[in-house]
């Protein structure tokens, strides 16, 4: 078996999607590891990859590990049975961490976000030189390359990554929320003013890669004395500028913090 995954969660789930829809591994190859019955039950046979035992892990070639950081420690004994390559999602942790409790350098970070699911996520990746050497470095990069952009990052910036990029839906949803709230707000149906936000991010994404800056672009839209200046001033005043800078670097520093490893 090419490929195991452990822990088959919101993440898990969006890159299996993301790589069997893109046909990086055979599902045949693929086998998971999830304790909800149900979800794996569901998950194997809409995809027909194949729900592995834990003492089947030996049979894996790599192990994509996708659990939350503080699952982490309870399971590396059993994992590090698979004398395999381990390629590893979870945020916060460092290689030196994964190195040492999987008892093998032989170890992938990486950061991949949520737009996995529809082959547009943007992922960090690092790992040290044992794990190129055994190729398994090439691997997890043509494994997140099938599910979108793939950014080798020095270590020291991962946690700025996860904050900036891997949390990143999650604020523009609240962006995108909070959009539309404003037009129900202001007379348009909730139906069409959530269509109006998401379509909004979407083509404003696409605008912003044209430009060499983004400011050029708030200058396009904003007309003297208009409609989009007295916009700008109502959010400036609530420091949403400010706001989004914070999100940031709060987490970042959640993530140093779930790095720690005792
Ligand atoms: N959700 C996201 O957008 C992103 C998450 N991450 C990271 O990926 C990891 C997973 O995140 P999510 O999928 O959001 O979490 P999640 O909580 O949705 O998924 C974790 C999965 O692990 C399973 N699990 C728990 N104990 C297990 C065990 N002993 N063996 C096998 N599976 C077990 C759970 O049942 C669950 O399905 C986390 O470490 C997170 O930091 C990284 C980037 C983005
Ligand atoms: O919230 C979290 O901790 C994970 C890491 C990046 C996105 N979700």
């Amino acid at each position: 078996m090419q490929l195991a995954i452990v822990g088959i969660g919101k993440l898990g789930l969006s890159i299996l999607n993301g790589v069997v829809s893109r046909g990086v591994v055979e599902p045949g190859n693929i086998g998971i590891i999830e304790p909800d019955e149900r979800r794996a039950g569901e998950v194997a046979e809409r995809l027909g990859v194949q729900r592995l035992r834990k003492r089947d892990l030996g049979d894996a070639e790599r192990v994509l590990v996708s659990v939350q950081p503080r699952t982490f420690p309870e399971i590396a004994p059993w994992l590090a049975q698979a004398d395999s390559g381990y390629v590893s999602t979870m945020a916060g942790v460092s290689t030196e961490t994964l190195a040492r409790r999987l008892g093998t350098r032989r170890v992938v970070r990486v950061m991949p976000h949520l737009g996995a699911t529809i082959g547009r996520s943007q992922t960090a990746i690092t790992a040290p030189q044992e794990a190129r050497d055994a190729g398994d470095f090439d691997f997890a990069r043509a494994l997140f390359g099938a599910v979108g952009d793939v950014y080798e990052l020095p270590e020291h910036l991962f946690n700025a990554f996860t904050g900036l990029s891997g949390s990143g839906p999650a604020y523009l949803a609240i962006v995108a929320e909070a959009l539309a709230d404003g037009g129900v707000r202001m007379g348009i149906p909730r139906a069409l003013a959530n269509e109006l936000a998401a379509q909004l991010l979407i083509s404003t994404g696409e605008l912003l890669k044209e430009r060499a800056h983004f400011a050029l672009l708030k200058d396009e839209v904003t007309s003297p004395g208009g409609t989009t200046i007295a916009g700008i001033e109502a959010l400036e005043a609530a420091g949403v500028r400010s706001g989004l800078i914070a999100a940031v670097v709060a987490a970042t520093r959640r993530g140093d913090e779930l790095g720690r490893d005792e």
